[in-house]
């Protein structure tokens, strides 16, 4: 069954789910559609990165301790009769759907959170936590219409199994219309129709979909410390040959490290040593502490100087220059390219990355330069020269994660960077990383088991010691 117009396709199913790689087409598709229609919930990531951008112009602020009394509190979202998303830079003069107080238990379950996060600031939630505060906030409205934009990004993989049974649960409401997108394939919900949309075309979907939601392999409450797993050990075969440079080097050595706001304990005596050619995979629950962890490897966070930590030979506070630091990282982060504001072709931005700024590069050798060319020719962007503003966001999170690798840094870190990333990106991405990983050590938070490329040699997995 085919369609080639969204409103013909949600008279006839209207609980559905749609798998495309297209994914920001068909979301202006769906949202126009929506647009005219009343009594509309909707979840998608950039709500999300719009409660962040409105408290927060730079998200390093999120690691500072927020005494701002009037900063909103997730109380706030849920529950006031009006909620207005407003701060002293920032006002939003459309008020957000009501809710129904007598759904905050039903609602809570739903996103799997302790009654203790209605009184946590919006700016201090991890990615995944606010995501799940707006899920919990749909189900405290009541609309006639419910869409997910990519309902499982950025989400734990326990979770997601958990949210999978939720909405499947949803979509048998009676007179409740309900439209899922997922960007992978292998995500799709058990017994909800699904399409594909590609070309402009919704397709019946024409595989089989799964009798249940996935399981997770890996179960959270297993986890009571930090877990090390030498993927080595685990694969004996060419993972031994990648990245095998055994100088012993320490880049990174976090001893008895914690890290707490309030009574809040994010990392909780992490001890954990980073040599140079080894490549580690960070995995761990919304709110476990990766981003914070990462922030300490960046020497962004500020409690790197109430801890034993050794960056790079250097410690803070006893000599660490954070800029020299910075000079020798390659990072990125979702959040990242959000915020990046440069009017600058994709060749100019990726020649950024030989230098430690992102301002337009001066004295970029004719070798840089073509080394740049040859990269987004692989990536697969002809026009070398069109701006980064006029790239989808997930082009430009792949061209911002090249610009990270390019140099090569002595150190390339990479939060989540397949989120929202298409398989065919993926693939060139691990490729690229694959072939790096002979020159540069590798750390990268991921939400999926086993997605990383081979050269992987550990994982780290970080328990959630706090319940909110
Ligand atoms: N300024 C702050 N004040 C209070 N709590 C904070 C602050 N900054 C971070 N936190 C808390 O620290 C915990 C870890 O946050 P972090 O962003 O590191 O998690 P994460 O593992 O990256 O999560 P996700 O998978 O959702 O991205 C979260 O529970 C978060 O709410």
């Amino acid at each position: 069954m085919e369609f080639k117009r969204f409103e013909a396709l949600i008279e006839m199913f209207p609980q559905v789910q749609i798998f495309s790689t297209e994914g920001e087409d068909l979301d202006r598709v769906i949202t126009h559609f929506l647009n005219q229609r009343e009594n509309v919930s909707t979840m998608s990531e950039a709500m999300q990165r719009k409660i962040q951008q409105a408290l927060a112009p730079f998200f390093q602020q999120r690691f500072i301790s927020l005494h701002d009394a009037e900063a909103p509190l997730v109380r706030n979202l849920l529950l006031d009769k009006k909620f207005f998303l407003q701060t002293d830079r920032y006002i939003d003069d459309m008020a957000w759907p009501l809710t129904d107080p007598e759904k905050l238990g039903e609602a809570l379950n739903i996103a799997d959170l302790a009654e203790g996060i209605l009184d946590r600031k919006l700016l201090s939630l991890s990615n995944g936590e606010l995501r799940r505060v707006l899920l919990a906030r749909m189900w405290m409205e009541k609309p006639e219409w419910v869409y997910f934009n990519d309902l499982f990004g950025g989400l734990d993989p326990e979770y997601r199994a958990h949210l999978a049974g939720c909405v499947a649960d949803l979509a048998k409401r009676p007179g409740l219309k309900v439209v899922v997108r997922l960007a992978r394939e292998d995500e799709l919900l058990p017994e909800i129709p699904a399409f594909v949309y590609a070309d402009k075309t919704f397709t019946q979907y024409a595989g089989e979909l799964p009798k249940a939601a996935a399981t997770p392999k890996f179960k959270k409450a297993e986890l009571k410390d930090y877990e090390i797993v030498d993927l080595r050990r685990e694969a004996k075969d060419e993972r031994r040959e990648c990245g095998n440079d055994n100088s012993g080097e320490i880049l990174f050595d976090l001893k008895h490290v914690n890290v707490r706001f309030g009574d809040t304990d994010v990392l909780k005596n992490l001890n954990w040593t980073v040599r140079k050619g080894e490549h580690w995979a960070v995995m761990g629950e919304n709110g476990a502490g990766k981003s914070t962890l990462l922030g300490m490897l960046t020497a962004d966070h500020p409690q790197i100087y109430n801890n034993d930590i050794t960056l790079l030979g250097e410690r803070p506070g006893h000599g660490l220059n954070i800029w020299d630091h910075k000079a020798k990282l390659g990072f990125f982060s979702p959040e990242m390219a959000l915020q990046y504001r440069e009017d600058l072709s994709l060749l100019d931005v990726l020649c950024t990355g030989f230098t430690p700024n992102l301002c337009r590069a001066e004295n970029i050798t004719w070798e840089e330069k073509a080394k740049a060319r040859e990269w987004l020719t692989y990536l697969g962007f002809e026009d070398t020269s069109i701006s980064i503003r006029k790239i989808s966001p997930i082009d430009k999170r792949l061209v911002l994660m090249a610009r990270a690798a390019i140099r090569p840094p002595k150190v390339l870190l990479l939060d989540e960077p397949t989120q929202g990333l298409k398989g065919e990106y993926r693939e060139k991405l691990f490729h690229l990383l694959q072939l790096l990983s002979t020159e540069t050590t590798i750390i990268m938070v991921s939400h999926y088991e086993e997605e990383w490329p081979p050269c992987m040699t550990h994982l780290l997995r970080m328990p959630k010691f706090s319940l909110n």
